[in-house]
């Protein structure tokens, strides 16, 4: 890896023999925040020198975790739903996104603040972001010493931390600004859509050109910046359908046992407008695919269906419901159900509030229950980081799949970005 330290940025005051030490000590910084600001300050025999143990020869390694993210209170609901109605690549506007967004997302803000209010005042997915980073970052220090250490980060879309924040404490830890350190954009949602993963793609390549290495000519410097390689899905790990599976197992081991082969297992996922599934989004086929993997888990034992949770707005979504589809289950007798949130891997809004007490709640069946979310789950942590240790060993920049576009899709972001993570390993 090329490690150069920017001369220009170090203090004019600095002595030939500080530059040295600085030289030295860039590699350092990446696990030492701040040292680089020591450096520049000419203060750079206060840096540690680097542990060799502490460090594998491909290392140090950022491990991004990209997610929408959720308001962490209710104070923050408005701002995370204006950012929301202004991505183009979620809910495309046109040229009034501008106008339109703004107005939508201030009338529905007393509706969504009241209900973050009643599951505590907040979205977790903040705490369990930071939580599951952590530790998939000490597992994989473990089982891949070589590209040690990892070091977590969280890019949310539409909440703090948001890309912009990531990024720019990306390159203070010492990972961009001329050290062209590696960096991996892990996506949090296991089945890939443009309007979820695409999008936090195209807002890290925005932030990545805004932030790094333009030069005056508009060039990016290619060796001094962030190596990025992207891991954009993984929806039948054998580690995530082990997880999901043996939460499943845990709830249908809490019913009486002649009742026990009967339960409806109802795979819950968000749903997506029919124009983003014409489009040819890949979503609904992966989420199927983790579905098939858990069922086959299982053994197949159990009556199963994939429904569809979430719908915003008058125009026709992904169906069948799932409210409805609870709701004409009962009707016709079965009242044994368990729901099982698939495509998201921490609590959050849709599981606390739409299905436990909208759906759950209101359909007043004690044989009608929720599996847990994977949150913090062990089994699933140990899966994130064996995923990404594969992502690490493959030296792929990211999928097969990442490269083709929906077979309508005519935005230039999309295009650009795929460009630019596909293909920068080929071009550096
Ligand atoms: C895999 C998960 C998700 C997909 C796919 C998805 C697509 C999608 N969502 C909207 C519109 C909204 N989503 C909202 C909240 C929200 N969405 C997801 C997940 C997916 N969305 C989650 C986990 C959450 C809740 C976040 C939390 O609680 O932490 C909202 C805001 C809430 C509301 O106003 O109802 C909107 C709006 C579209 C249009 C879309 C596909 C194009
Ligand atoms: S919308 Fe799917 S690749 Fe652009
Ligand atoms: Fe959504």
């Amino acid at each position: 890896m090329a490690l150069r330290t920017p001369l220009t940025q170090l203090s004019k005051r600095a002595s030939t023999a500080q530059i040295a030490i600085c030289t030295l000590a860039s590699k350092s910084s990446f696990w030492k925040p701040h040292s680089r600001e020591l450096c520049r300050r000419g203060k750079a025999d206060v840096v540690p020198p680097v542990t060799q143990d502490a460090k594998g020869s491909k290392g140090p390694t950022a491990i991004v975790f990209m997610n929408m993210g959720g308001p962490s209170t209710t104070d923050e609901v408005g701002s995370f739903l204006s950012r929301l109605f202004a991505d183009g690549d979620l809910i495309p506007l046109g040229r009034l996104q501008n106008y339109i967004g703004p107005l939508i997302a201030r009338r529905r803000t007393p509706k969504i603040q009241k209900q973050y209010a009643d599951i505590g005042g907040g979205s977790p997915i903040r705490k369990w972001s930071e939580y599951q980073s952590s530790e998939m970052c000490r597992i994989l220090d473990q089982i891949s010493p070589e590209t040690a250490p990892h070091k977590p980060y969280v890019a949310f879309r539409y909440a703090d931390p948001l890309t912009e924040e990531m990024y720019t404490k990306l390159i203070q830890d010492g990972f961009g600004a001329g050290n062209g350190g590696r960096a991996v954009a892990f996506t949090q949602y296991p089945q890939y859509s443009c309007s979820t993963t695409g999008s936090s793609l195209n807002e890290l390549w925005k932030w990545r050109n805004r932030l790094e290495g333009k030069r005056a000519s508009g060039e990016v410097d290619p060796e001094g910046a962030i190596k990025w390689s992207v891991i954009d899905r993984w929806p039948v790990h054998p580690g995530l359908v082990e997880a999901f599976a043996r939460n499943i197992e845990d709830t249908l081991a809490t019913y009486p046992e002649e009742r026990r082969d009967n339960v409806v297992l109802l795979f819950s996922a968000h749903s997506l407008p029919m124009s983003v599934v014409n489009r040819g989004d890949p979503y609904p086929a992966e989420v199927g695919a983790t579905v098939h993997a858990v069922m086959h888990r299982l053994g197949m034992k159990h009556p199963y269906r994939l429904v569809w949770q979430s719908q915003v707005g008058p125009q026709p979504w992904l169906g069948a419901q799932t409210s409805d589809t609870v709701e004409e289950y009962v009707k016709k007798g079965q009242t044994d159900i368990i729901l099982i949130p698939i495509a998201f891997t921490s609590d959050h809004i849709e599981t606390l509030y739409e299905l436990d007490k909208e759906i759950i709640g209101e359909a007043g069946q004690e044989g009608i229950k929720r599996v847990e979310s994977l949150n913090g789950n062990p089994i699933f942590i140990k899966a994130l980081a064996d995923i990404a240790k594969d992502h690490l060993d493959s030296g792929s920049p990211c999928s097969p799949q990442m490269v083709l576009r929906c077979p309508s899709c005519n935005s230039e972001r999309c295009l650009e970005q795929k460009r630019f993570f596909a293909g920068q390993a080929k071009k550096l």
